[in-house]
């Protein structure tokens, strides 16, 4: 803030009294005349302060005459107007110290101008010399335009002065007295003048320009100040949280729009009233309280209103001094909503969904929702395609439903920008990037789930990072200089060995040890062939619906060929090979049946039907959903076979009817028999 100096721009001359301001009049007329009619020099000049008698000469200079009076220009109707309404809340916080002082003040009225000297507003007793000098609002009085005046002077110095009679340029002032002191805005700049004037030149002493001076002071204060609560009350209000200032002893002293119409619905008025009474969770103010660390982020229920919120907390103190502190509230699904938009992505599965029920995938999941329950890092392992988004995922709902699912693909992003996506920016912390800075996604995940996938491919130096975030539970933003508080389940998953990485010194021991501690490994799909006529099945369904496709029935060829192929890309692979299946075997004529060459072609290679298919299954179409029941491991034509036949013979309990049902004959079925081994076994022939 300028400060206003009460300079002592007075009058270089003994301060007028009654009895000798005429005789001094005289002398200053008289110099001012002698220099303007260039009969004495300037530095002969002793009644008279030096800059003033260099504004006489400007005046001179701008053509204006002293003797005869320089009616100034005035703003016509709709630039008083723009300008009025440009200058509305400077004039509005004038106006109560204007109307007190204009009470005390006896002969002599206030004058309040802009910055470049055009008149806002006048007092009544100024108004009767209206005719006279044209001094009305909306006239542009300073140096330029009437010559030389104290707020004219005032503008050019930026400092408080006083006037004398004919120290003013123009001699139709000769008998005024007038004291003006500046007005500055927040920046520094000047915002307008205010000036004490009297047709009276006996009425002002050095005390005048002091009130003015001290009235000055006084609106400037008021005027910067409610300027800044403006603009915070304009800030506050764009905010989408709920922003409450409670002051040391735990009241409500301030809200923002927000809070009020977040709490419309009850009955209390917010301001004034205990912020326990709002927030259940007293232990969460009182950490603040005693340790001073903020709050961020932390998800709470405000029973009042039924509804959970994200809150964050931040102690407001100067030095030890404790004034309150300020309380955040943000509606959970905003954080949600914000996270999605940022980072596109929803937890949408749960284990249900996780289609397979061999035992090798039970058993699988059994133990990722055990793990899910705890508050553990979980590192998932499994070949490209097994399913370990679906399975962080899933994890995610099991254990931290409410919270954010963030999930990143170290992999995908290239390893520059990893650090940003990671770890959030401040403003302006390198080029390109987001004017308001921008959340990373450790930040976003606070209250849920990180997935990092294919954390093998994170570079060396953010493992490091990340080993910190892990240890310490607090992130820095880049460019920041404050750490923030996160809390996340962090889910890696990989299809690396990360141990032999590690030897080779492309990923951190102490990272791997922190995050392996909990291993879940899903098995590949040739491990658990059972899952993939469910599979399947479930993906016919799927892109039958998604895509408006007729839902086609499979080949026992085909069958055969999808179950015995070894699926290098897991479930990924037999997703799209169903979908290449369906949008291959499209018929228009007749329902569609995926028949062998609707295959990609290096699954075709296991078309290799044993005989007994053909023989028992001749033109016929396997129904996707069959009740043979299949051996978890290893199952391949063959086991079908052996379990089709095992089951047959002991529903018919005899080889001539078995042979019947199986579609073959019986000394087919015997040399069956003896190929898998069944002849030594008892079946009640
Ligand atoms: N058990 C399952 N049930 C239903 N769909 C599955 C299953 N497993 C995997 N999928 C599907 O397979 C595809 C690949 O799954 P996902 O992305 O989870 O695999 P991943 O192991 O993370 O692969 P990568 O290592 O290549 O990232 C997805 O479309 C997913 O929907």
């Amino acid at each position: 803030m300028k400060q206003l100096l009460l300079s002592t721009f007075i009058s270089n001359i003994e301060l007028p009294n009654p009895k000798n301001f005429e005789e001094i009049s005289e002398k200053i007329k008289k110099q001012k005349i002698n220099v303007l009619e260039n009969k004495i020099p300037k530095k002969e000049v002793d009644s008279v302060r030096p800059e003033i008698v260099q504004s006489w000469l400007r005046s001179k200079k701008c053509g204006l005459s002293y003797q005869i009076y320089n009616y100034p220009p005035v703003l016509d109707k709709k630039q008083f107007k723009q300008l009025l309404n440009e200058k509305d809340f400077f004039i509005k916080t004038t106006e109560k110290a204007i109307t007190e002082l204009e009470g005390i003040l006896f002969n002599a009225g206030i004058l309040l101008t802009d910055e470049k000297g055009v008149i806002l507003k006048l007092s009544s007793e100024l108004e009767t010399h209206n005719n006279l000098t044209m001094l009305a609002p909306g006239s542009i009085w300073n140096e330029e335009t009437i010559g030389t005046c104290a707020h004219g002077m005032c503008i050019l110095f930026k400092r408080p002065i006083q006037l004398y009679g004919p120290e003013h340029y123009c001699g139709i002032f000769d008998s005024f007295s007038c004291s003006a002191a500046p007005i500055f805005n927040s920046e520094g700049n000047l915002e307008g003048t205010i000036t004490i004037s009297s047709p009276y030149i006996y009425n002002q002493s050095s005390h005048t320009l002091g009130l003015v001076t001290m009235l000055a002071s006084i609106i400037q204060k008021e005027f910067q100040v409610s300027r800044k609560e403006e603009l915070l009350n304009i800030a506050l209000s764009q905010v989408n949280d709920a922003i409450l200032v409670i002051n040391k002893l735990g009241i409500i002293s301030e809200i923002n729009q927000n809070a009020e119409e977040m709490f419309k619905s009850i009955d209390t008025n917010l301001v004034g009233t205990s912020i326990y009474e709002i927030l259940n969770d007293k232990l969460l103010i009182n950490t603040v309280l005693e340790t001073g660390k903020p709050i961020v982020n932390k998800n709470i229920e405000i029973r009042k209103l039924n509804k959970s919120f994200s809150c964050s907390i931040q102690l407001v103190k100067n030095n030890d001094n404790k004034f309150g502190y300020v309380v955040n509230l943000r509606p959970a699904d905003y954080q949600e909503k914000k996270r999605q938009k940022t980072c596109g992505l929803s937890a949408t599965y749960t284990f249900d969904r996780i289609i397979g029920d061999s035992k090798k995938l039970t058993q699988t999941k059994k133990m990722a929702k055990k793990f899910a329950h705890f508050n553990l890092n979980i590192l998932l392992l499994g070949e490209t395609g097994t399913g370990k988004e679906l399975f962080a995922q899933a994890i995610h709902n099991e254990g931290r439903p409410d919270g954010p699912y963030v999930a990143i693909n170290c992999a995908a992003i290239p390893s520059n920008l990893i650090e940003s996506e990671l770890f959030g920016y401040e403003a302006g912390s390198f080029t390109g990037a987001e004017r308001g800075g921008k959340p990373g996604k450790i930040e976003l995940a606070n209250g849920g789930t990180l997935f990092l996938d294919e954390i093998g491919d994170m570079p060396l130096n953010l493992q490091a990072v990340l080993l910190r975030v892990l240890e310490d539970g607090k992130v820095m933003r880049l460019g920041g200089s404050e750490y923030i508080p996160v809390d996340f389940r962090l889910i890696a998953a990989t299809n690396k060995n990360l141990l032999e990485l590690a030897k080779n010194e492309q990923f951190r021991e102490d990272l791997y040890y922190r995050i392996a501690a909990f291993q879940i490994k899903i098995p590949s799909l040739i491990h658990r062939e059972a899952d993939i006529f469910q599979l399947i099945d479930n993906f016919i369904n799927f892109y039958s619906t998604t895509h408006a496709m007729k839902r086609p029935t499979l080949s026992k060829e085909a069958k055969y060929a999808l179950l015995n192929y070894n699926w290098p890309g897991n479930v990924r692979q037999l997703k799209n090979t169903i979908f290449y299946a369906m949008c291959m075997s499209i018929d228009m004529e007749t329902d569609p049946v995926i028949l062998p060459e609707h295959l990609p072609e290096d699954i075709l290679d296991y078309v290799n039907i044993p005989l007994i298919a053909n023989d028992m299954l001749e033109n016929e179409l396997l129904p996707l959903s069959n009740d043979i029941e299949l051996q978890d491991d290893k199952l391949t034509v063959k086991n079908i076979e052996e379990n089709l036949i095992k089951k047959v013979l002991s529903d018919t309990n005899r080889v001539e009817d078995a042979a019947k049902v199986l579609g073959i004959s019986k000394s087919t079925l015997y040399r069956k028999l003896k190929t898998y081994g069944l002849k030594e076994k008892r079946y009640d022939f």
